[in-house]
């Protein structure tokens, strides 16, 4: 498969939610059908990594994303949940694997600059989490170096949880933030963690551009009803 262009972020939706789907929910014995089963709606696949350390699970690997890059044209994000010491040469190796995006943790700050600079050099394009407490102005003088900033709604790494209340203030926040950077790219806003059908449309009010769907896609009884929902928000 063709990687994307390298203008694929601005040329993401403007007018609807991005449809981004989290590789961690879909069927994993059967992962190549699964991925073929959604794929229509994929605006792009996300794909978790956690070293059991700076997150407690263990979550995939480059093979994986080369795996996947292989039999899908959509955008790749990795989203690296690792420890310091490691997340240069885990950046490496998931830029040789094929990804179009990597975000690394702002908790991730003995390293952040540099890492950014390793992004650019790559030719991947850049983004940052925070965890569900992390306070959102920490973001900010790393704003207009990122494609995207994602707000995690629940403690990391853990699927099926419901969404902290405070998820709402904290996306508009970072929305002021983006806004005020100076950047002249484009710099989307990401929800992920907690994705329900309760809760999309408030994460959507408060202005997320993209949603990670886990259960809410792979597990829908009629994917079509509920993309169709997703889309119209
Ligand atoms: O990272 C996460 C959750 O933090 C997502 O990427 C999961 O895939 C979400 O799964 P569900 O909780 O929606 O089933």
């Amino acid at each position: 498969m063709t990687t994307p262009s390298k203008t694929w972020i601005a040329d993401l939706p403007k007018d609807r939610l991005i449809a981004e789907f989290s590789v961690w929910s879909a069927d994993l014995v059967r992962l190549a059908d699964d991925l073929a089963r959604v794929d229509p709606h994929v605006d792009i696949l996300h794909i978790d990594v956690a070293d059991g350390h700076f997150a407690p699970a263990m979550l995939f690997f480059p093979d994986l994303v080369a795996s996947v890059r292989k039999v899908s044209a959509r955008p790749i994000h990795v989203h690296l949940m690792v420890a310091d010491s490691i997340l240069l040469s885990q950046i490496e190796q998931f830029a040789d694997a094929g990804s179009d995006l990597i975000s690394l943790h702002v908790e991730n700050e003995s390293v952040a600059d540099e890492a950014l600079d390793l992004l650019d050099r790559r030719g991947v394009a850049a983004g940052m989490v925070l965890k569900v407490d992390t306070p959102v102005e920490r973001v900010e003088k790393y704003a207009s170096r990122l494609s995207f900033v994602t707000l995690l709604g629940t403690a990391i790494g853990v699927k099926g949880q419901g969404l902290d209340e405070k998820a709402g203030a904290r996306l508009q926040q970072a929305k002021q933030i983006i806004a005020g950077c100076g950047a002249a790219h484009r710099i989307v806003l990401a929800a992920d963690g907690g994705i329900r059908e309760h809760t999309v449309p408030l994460l959507r009010q408060s202005g997320a551009e993209t949603v990670v769907l886990g259960s809410l896609a792979f597990n829908a009884p009629s994917l079509d009803e509920r993309m169709a929902w997703v889309r119209a928000l």
